[in-house]
Formats: C-alpha cells, structure tokens, sequence
C-alpha cells in the first residue's frame, strides 16, 4: 500500500540542510545546530544513505510557501546545482520536524529532487525496525497520519480500491481522506486488543510485586547492551544503530544480593521527536510511567551528551511521571571504557551518576547497590534474608504475601534461607504470626 513511499532508492546520496530557528515556540534552546546535524547524519547513517553535503542555514521566519525566504531559496537553488554538478544527489533531507504538504512540492520542484523531513525520516527507520505486531501497527498508525498531512500530493502514492471506497462525485484526495481514516480506525481497534492484553500482564507484574526497573535514555546510549549485560540474556541484540529498540520489552533479572527484578527496556529519545510520533509510542511508555524505578542511560562519551541529557529530561516532563520518580531516577554514565579521564569531566549535578561500562561490565556491583537502594526507597519494601524452619507453613505464606527471589536449603538441610521482598507491614505481620 505504501511502496511508492519507499524511501530506499531516493536516500543513497543525501544533502543535508539543518535550519538554524532562532525565533518563536520553534526557537531551539536545546541543542546546538552541531547536535542537530550530527542527529540527521546519524539517521541517514541508519538508512545506510550517505551524506554528500551538510549546510546549516539561518531561518529568520518560516515562509509559507517556500520554508526558507525568497533570497535564501535562490542561493539554496545554486548550492543544489553545484552539488549536482559533483555528486549523484539523489535527495534532500531538510532537518525540521515536518514541512507543510505545498513547502514540500515547491523545494521539490525549485531543487528538482525529492525532499523529506524529519517525521518521514524517522518514520522510515522505525518501519524497518519495528519487530513485534504492536510496534508495527503503532508505526503504521504514525504513517497515516504522516500521510494524511501531506494528503493534497501522496493521493496518487495510495492504492485505493475506489469501486469499493468511492462516492459518486467524490475527489480523489475526498477519497483518500475516507480511505486513511477507515484504515485508521481498523488499526486502532486492533491495537486497542493488544494494549489490553499488555495492561492484564502488567496487573499480574504488580501482583506478583516483582520490581520494575525502565531503562530509558538517548537513543544508542547502550540501553540494551546494559540489559544483557545485567541480565545474561542472549536473545537481545544491541545495534549501532538509532531506534534499535522499538517495543518496551520486559527482561527478569537478578540483582547481585541475589534478588529478583524486572529491567524494562525502552524505545529512545532524540531531540525533537515528532510530536504524533511519540504519541503512536505513548503507549509504549505507559511501562516507563509505571516502573517502581528509572535508569537514566547517558553515553558519557559523546560529545554532545549535556544536550542529549537535556532532550531526555525534556521527553520525560512531557509524559507526566509523578516527581518523585524523576527525583529518584538513577543516573547511569554509560561507556567510561572508552574516554580517558572521566572524573575530571564531571559538572557538579554529574557526581550522584554511577560510571559504568556495558560492554566490559565495570562497576556493575555500585550499580546493583545504587538500584536495590533506589527500589527500597521507591517501593517502601525491603529486602529479606528469613531462615524458616523446613516443611512448616512460613514458605507457602511468604509466596501469598512477599515476592520470593530465592530458596535455598541450610546447611544442615533443617531449615531454608528464603530472600523475599516485602513491605515493613507485612513483615511485621510475618513476625508476629511466626515468632520470628
Ligand atoms: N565502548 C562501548 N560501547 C558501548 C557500551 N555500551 C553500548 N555500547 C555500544 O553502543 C551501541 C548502541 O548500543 P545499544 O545497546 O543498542 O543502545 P540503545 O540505547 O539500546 O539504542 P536504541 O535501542 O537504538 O535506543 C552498540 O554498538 C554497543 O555495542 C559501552 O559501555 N562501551
Ligand atoms: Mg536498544
């Protein structure tokens, strides 16, 4: 249905045009125009697209026809035409959140190539990497959207059955406006059932009081490396890529006191995400909104990591989490193998990070205390050691009330080491009913 908006043949050899806003609810105070840049070549690099030119320009304000002013298209048509003359352009990526439907036909037609924004761009990627059914309809969902925006010239790009939508004297664009929202809508539904389905799974995670960790953070910070590194799970498989991850996928693992939690992990951010976009993945989100903790995962080795903090924090004060749990987040400082001198990098709001590194698995005990303590605090539970007697009615009690993580018999096999996560009342209750 959507081929011709298959971008892999027009992305091979991309221009890159980064517009510098300095006005309005658009001003960027966030990032710096390198970020941005550095941001688009990491996407095109994600498409496999390579970039033969980068050109940051300044955009006093947005004109509707054109984007850039009359002056700056002109000088923007001549650098086109130079860049043609060197290289096989084969598109232009022009890095705003999304171009208006016509602001697109005109650049297209003044450059005589094909050009896309950031939504489209990113979209692309995350149709690639979308694996599991609700990440897929979630991008589909985003798609439509996209599309329906940009109605007025991607009609003809849509395979309509018109003997089975069409009304007499409808337009082709009418047409295709009916045909999206009845695609919509079926695809809501279906998502609708999946998210039903997820919200009971996670009713019985809370049931069984097993603690949830979400590990968030910019993407391609080592979200997931950290996973498996923390978790030994094998099936997971970290890229160098951006949006590797798309679903929030729920791993269990074993903190190295010996007790069980639950590590989330989650899609990444970048600066400036298309809002309809993050939308699609709110849902997805719900787990971050929910976890009992959150890991904040920085590559502490990019340069621009101050600014990818910043477009975090930002992401997350846009979901609403409670502030306590942003008060409680924990900082990780990713990939310390691979810069010199951490320590005297750090600004003064750094030093309750943990260092760690994924990929040689440093200081990973630090980072097993700092999240045991952050849980304990979260949750108002504590962690047990409990020797019971074996055989009696303690075991099946504490597996009613607690979360057992582990059972081991005594040495002289009379007795059990139990380690239980519980509240200080139900402990309390414990004790009481037991003697204990
Ligand atoms: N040198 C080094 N590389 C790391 C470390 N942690 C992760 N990486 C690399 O960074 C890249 C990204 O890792 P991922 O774990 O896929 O990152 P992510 O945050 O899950 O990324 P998204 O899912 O795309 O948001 C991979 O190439 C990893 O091997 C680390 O501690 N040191
Ligand atoms: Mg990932």
């Amino acid at each position: 249905m959507y081929e011709k908006l298959n971008l892999d043949n027009q992305l091979t050899q991309v221009v890159i045009v980064h517009p510098n806003i300095k006005w309005g609810r658009n001003r960027d105070t966030l990032s710096t125009p390198q970020l941005r840049v550095a941001e688009a070549v990491a996407l095109m690099d994600t498409l496999k697209g390579k970039v033969v030119a980068t050109t940051v320009e300044s955009l006093k304000i947005e004109d509707k026809k054109t984007f850039f002013g009359k002056g700056k298209t002109g000088e923007l048509c001549n650098l086109m035409n130079k860049l043609k003359q060197k290289h096989q352009v084969t598109a232009v990526f022009l890095n705003t959140t999304q171009l208006q439907a016509n602001q697109r036909q005109t650049l297209q037609k003044l450059w005589s190539l094909p050009v896309y924004d950031r939504y489209g761009i990113v979209l692309q990627i995350f149709k690639r990497h979308a694996r599991t059914q609700e990440a897929k309809i979630q991008v589909e969902l985003a798609s439509l959207k996209y599309l329906r925006s940009q109605l007025s010239f991607t009609v003809e790009a849509y395979d309509l059955d018109r003997g089975h939508l069409g009304r007499a004297g409808e337009s082709g664009q009418e047409i295709g406006r009916r045909a999206l929202e009845y695609k919509y809508r079926q695809l809501s539904r279906k998502l609708k059932d999946i998210r039903q389905k997820r919200a009971t799974v996670r009713l019985k995670r809370q049931r069984n009081e097993i603690p949830t960790v979400a590990v968030l953070g910019y993407t391609n910070a080592g979200k997931t490396t950290l996973i498996k590194a923390l978790t030994g799970e094998k099936s997971m498989i970290p890229k160098d890529k951006l949006f590797a991850t798309l679903d929030t996928t729920v791993y269990s693992g074993q903190l190295i006191s010996g007790f069980q939690i639950l590590y989330i992990d989650t899609i990444g951010f970048i600066s400036d995400l298309p809002h309809d976009l993050l939308e699609s993945f709110s849902a997805t989100l719900e787990d971050v909104i929910n976890a009992d903790l959150l890991l904040h995962i920085r590559d502490i080795s990019h340069p621009e990591t101050e600014k990818q903090k910043a477009s975090v924090l930002n992401v997350l004060r846009d979901l609403y989490l409670p502030r306590t749990a942003l008060e409680n987040m924990i900082e990780v400082h990713n990939k310390i193998d691979l810069i010199e001198d951490y320590q005297s990098n750090l600004s003064t709001d750094d030093h309750n990070a943990v260092a760690v590194s994924a990929t040689k698995k440093e200081n990973f005990e630090l980072l097993s205390q700092n999240i045991e303590n952050g849980l304990m605090k979260t949750t108002g539970k504590q962690f047990y050691k409990l020797q019971i007697p074996n055989g009696g009615q303690q075991l099946s009690w504490l597996y009613r009330e607690a979360n057992v993580s582990d059972l081991v018999p005594s040495k002289n096999g009379k007795s059990l080491i139990v380690k239980c996560i519980m509240s200080n009342g139900v402990y309390r209750k414990f004790c009481s009913k037991f003697g204990q």
